[in-house]
């Protein structure tokens, strides 16, 4: 097994780039289903993630060729419409192939996707749509059989809550349905504008992505195209957090500065230097980072659960308490523990985390419990003094690109090591 040695206490300075955003890879990968050609996406990271969406779409019967971070889908030949168990459990948001893979084929069989390390993760928003539109959904020992007579039909949905997973579902299965549907209450995500853009360039008609309404006019068919993936706003906020606490100064390049602009000045209220231009973010920080009185999670553009972990991590060495109020996911708190016994002073009360900023941080042997949590560990670890072995580096694989290469090149001091 592998684990990230960290010796911290280095101060992280330089410039990076920032990766393709793995919550658009997904859904645009699932995409490719519908426009039956060779589809060549590029700025797709190096994730266990996009592999894994990668395997599926070989499953189903795509040729998939990766060079550099360019990945090219051939989808012509799409044969099957099942997702075995073990592909279905190995990415939670396996679960946005159900509205493609409906779309293309007009049946659907598969497995619930894995785990649930944020707590519950209910599918009945993305069910419910896609029954709304036309499916039928039978759930027979744990398999979901989907089919629909025809084509899936446009229709009118308004969502309970704006799923970021079910809005992708929806536009997923509604491209290619006859005539028109609307959706209500949709997710506003980046990462939804960034699919609808992909579909549009396949020929799908979808306008308001990135609103709250959004409005599908369903084609007959959809063409193979060529797309970059939107940057990780969310990878971007973690090297924010390092520079910030390391007392640091980090340039971010090729960046999307607006999808974090509900980040940015949380970041100067912790007393950093952030000045902005639409494809980069520089940040200079403080000797002392300063507490930020209240972070409650909420759906874009309001703060994303995403960032509330590595948020934390910084805010365990600034000056006064911070709170946070977590309000997307039940159980998103895994990181405290681990943080705690690195010297941090959290206390968690349900969604509500006080964290009292401490002097200092110490190195200890600490376990990543989920992606952002282990992102946590990543940026204490770069503070604390003495060295960290960050174990489950597996989670942190799923989301961030070379993690140790970017915290090497801005000096930090991260090895990846066997372990037996
Ligand atoms: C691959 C991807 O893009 N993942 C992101 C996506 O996850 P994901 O798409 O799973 O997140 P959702 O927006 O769907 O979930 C938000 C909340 O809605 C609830 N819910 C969702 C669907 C449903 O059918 N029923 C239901 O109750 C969930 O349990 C959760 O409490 O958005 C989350 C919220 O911004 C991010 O943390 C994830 O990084
Ligand atoms: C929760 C996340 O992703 P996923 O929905 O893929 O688990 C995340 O990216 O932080």
């Amino acid at each position: 097994m592998s684990v990230f040695e960290i010796e911290g206490g280095r101060r992280l300075a330089g410039e990076i780039d920032i990766q393709g955003a793995k919550n658009s890879s997904l859904p645009i990968l699932a995409a490719t289903l519908l426009g039956k050609g060779e589809h060549i996406i590029h700025n797709c990271p190096r994730l266990s993630d996009v592999d894994a969406a990668v395997e599926i779409l070989r499953y189903l019967g795509c040729k998939v060729t990766r060079e550099g971070n360019t990945l090219t889908v051939d989808s012509r030949d799409v044969s099957r419409w099942d997702i075995p168990e073990e592909l279905m459990q190995e990415m939670r948001s396996s679960i946005v192939f159900l509205g493609a893979i409906l779309a293309r084929m007009g049946k659907a069989k598969l497995s619930m996707p894995g785990g649930c390390e944020l707590g519950p993760r209910p599918i009945d928003l993305h069910l419910e749509a896609l029954e709304k539109l036309g499916a039928d959904i039978q759930d027979e020992y744990g398999f979901l059989h989907c089919s629909v007579q025809g084509r899936l039909k446009g229709t009118k949905i308004a969502l309970s809550f704006p799923s970021v997973g079910a809005t992708e579902n929806i536009l997923l299965a509604s491209v290619l349905s006859e005539g028109i549907t609307t959706v209500h209450n949709a997710a506003q995500e980046p990462e939804i504008v960034d699919l609808a853009d992909f579909l549009n360039r396949c020929g799908a008609k979808v306008s308001g992505a990135g609103k709250s309404t959004i409005v599908i006019e369903g084609v007959n068919s959809l063409s193979a195209t060529e797309h970059s993936v939107i940057p990780d706003r969310i990878v971007a906020a973690t090297y924010l957090c390092c520079g910030a606490v390391t007392g640091g100064e980090v340039l971010l390049k090729r960046v999307n500065s607006s999808d974090l602009e509900c980040m940015l000045p949380i970041f100067e209220q912790m007393g950093n230097t952030v000045s902005a231009s639409p494809h980069s973010i520089y940040l200079k920080a403080p000797k002392m980072l300063k507490s930020v009185r209240n972070i409650r999670t909420m759906p874009y553009p309001g703060f994303p659960t995403d960032a509330q972990a590595p948020l934390m991590a910084a805010l365990t060495v600034a000056n006064g308490s911070s709170m946070f109020v977590e309000n997307i996911f039940e159980s998103r708190y895994k990181h405290v523990p681990e943080l705690c016994r690195m010297g941090a002073d959290i206390k968690v009360e349900g969604r509500v985390c006080v964290v009292n900023g401490v002097s200092r941080l110490t190195g200890a042997v600490v376990r990543a419990e989920d992606l952002r949590g282990g992102a946590a560990l990543m940026i204490a670890g770069l503070k604390a003094q003495g060295v960290t072995t960050l174990r489950n580096i597996h989670h942190i694989e799923r989301g961030y690109e070379d993690a140790e290469r970017y915290i090497t090149q801005l000096g930090g001091s991260m090895k990846r090591k066997k372990e037996n």
